[in-house]
C-alpha cells in the first residue's frame, strides 16, 4: 500500500537522498527534500512535483527556520529520513573543537530537534496511512569507530542512540529505526589506492552503489514490524 502522507528526505540534493527522492517519488509516494545548495538537479526534482525546501542544520536557528517551515504548510507527515550529513576528518581540521560541534549538530542536535518537533504531525500522519517513520541514516562506524572520523563516528553513534529512544517514545504510531552503511558509493575526489583499500575492507568488496541505501529505505517504509533496530549495509565488513 503506498502511503499518501509526504515523506520528509533531508540532503535530498545529491546521491542518496536524491536517489531515495526519486526512487519514492517513482512508487507514488509524496516527498518533500531539503537541501542546503541550490544546483540544476533541484529544479528538475521541482518539475517532478518534489517540494523542495532550502535549509541549513548548522545552526540552531536554521534547524528551528525549517521546523517552522513544516509546521506552516502540512497538517501531517508519513515520515522523515535524516540523511543530511557532512563526512569530515580530523586530518586538515584547524580546531576540532568546531568539528565534534558541527558533527554533533547535522547529525544528532538535528535530528533530535526535528523529531520533538514533528511528533503531533507524524501521529496524524500514522492515523491516516496507518503507521509512519523516521529514519537515521548512521553509519558502520558509528559501532566500530574510526581512527581519522573520530568525531564524525561518535555524532553517528549519537544518532544511533536515537533510535532507540524515539523508537520507545513514539510507539506504537511511528516506528524509528536506521541503516548503517560502511560503503555505499564514493566520492570524485577519492583516488585509485583509497577505494582499493576502501574495497578490500569488506567481504564482497564492491561500491554497491546509492541503490543499495534506496532497497534498504522501501523495505523500513514498507515493514509493519520493525521499529528501533539498525539495516546494516556492510558487504560482510564485520568478518573481515
Ligand atoms: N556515501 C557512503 O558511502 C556512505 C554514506 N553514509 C551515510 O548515508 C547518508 C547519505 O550519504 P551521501 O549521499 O554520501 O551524503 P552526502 O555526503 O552526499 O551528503 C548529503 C547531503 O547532506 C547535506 N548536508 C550536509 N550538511 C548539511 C547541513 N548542515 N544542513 C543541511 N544539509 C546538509 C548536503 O547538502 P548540500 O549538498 O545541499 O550542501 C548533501 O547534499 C549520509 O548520512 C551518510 O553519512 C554512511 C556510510 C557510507
Ligand atoms: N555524509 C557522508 N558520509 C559518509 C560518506 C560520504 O560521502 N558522505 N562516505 C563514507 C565512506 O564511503 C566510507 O564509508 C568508506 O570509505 C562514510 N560516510
Amino acid at each position: 500500500m503506498t502511503r499518501k502522507m509526504p515523506i520528509i528526505i533531508t540532503g535530498g540534493g545529491q546521491r542518496l537522498g536524491l536517489a531515495c527522492a526519486k526512487a519514492l517519488v517513482a512508487q507514488g509516494y509524496n516527498v518533500i527534500i531539503t537541501y542546503r545548495r541550490a544546483r540544476q538537479d533541484i529544479a528538475l526534482l521541482e518539475k517532478q512535483g518534489i517540494s523542495c525546501i532550502q535549509a541549513d542544520f548548522s545552526s540552531i536557528s536554521g534547524v528551528d527556520e525549517f521546523i517552522t517551515t513544516i509546521q506552516g504548510q502540512y497538517s501531517a507527515l508519513g515520515g522523515i529520513i535524516h540523511n543530511a550529513s557532512e563526512w569530515e576528518a580530523e586530518e586538515g581540521c584547524l580546531d576540532t573543537a568546531l568539528l565534534m560541534e558541527k558533527m554533533w549538530q547535522v547529525h544528532v542536535f538535528a535530528p533530535y530537534r526535528i523529531n520533538l518537533a514533528f511528533e503531533a504531525l507524524l501521529c496524524a500522519g500514522s492515523e491516516h496511512d496507518g503507521q509512519a517513520d523516521i529514519i537515521h541514516m548512521t553509519d558502520y562506524v558509528a559501532e566500530k569507530g574510526s581512527d581519522k572520523h573520530i568525531a564524525y563516528a561518535a555524532s553517528k553513534a549519537g544518532l544511533a542512540n536515537l533510535t532507540c529512544s524515539f523508537a520507545k517514545r513514539f510507539s506504537p504510531q511511528i516506528k524509528v529505526n536506521a541503516i548503517a552503511p560502511s560503503l555505499l558509493m564514493f566520492n570524485s575526489c577519492d583516488d585509485a589506492e583509497y577505494r582499493s583499500k576502501a574495497l578490500n575492507k569488506s567481504l564482497l568488496r564492491k561500491e554497491p552503489g546509492e541503490q543499495e541505501g534506496v532497497l534498504a529505505i522501501k523495505y523500513i517504509l514498507d515493514s509493519r514490524y520493525m521499529t528501533g533496530r539498525t539495516l546494516s549495509l556492510d558487504g560482510g565488513r564485520h568478518l573481515v
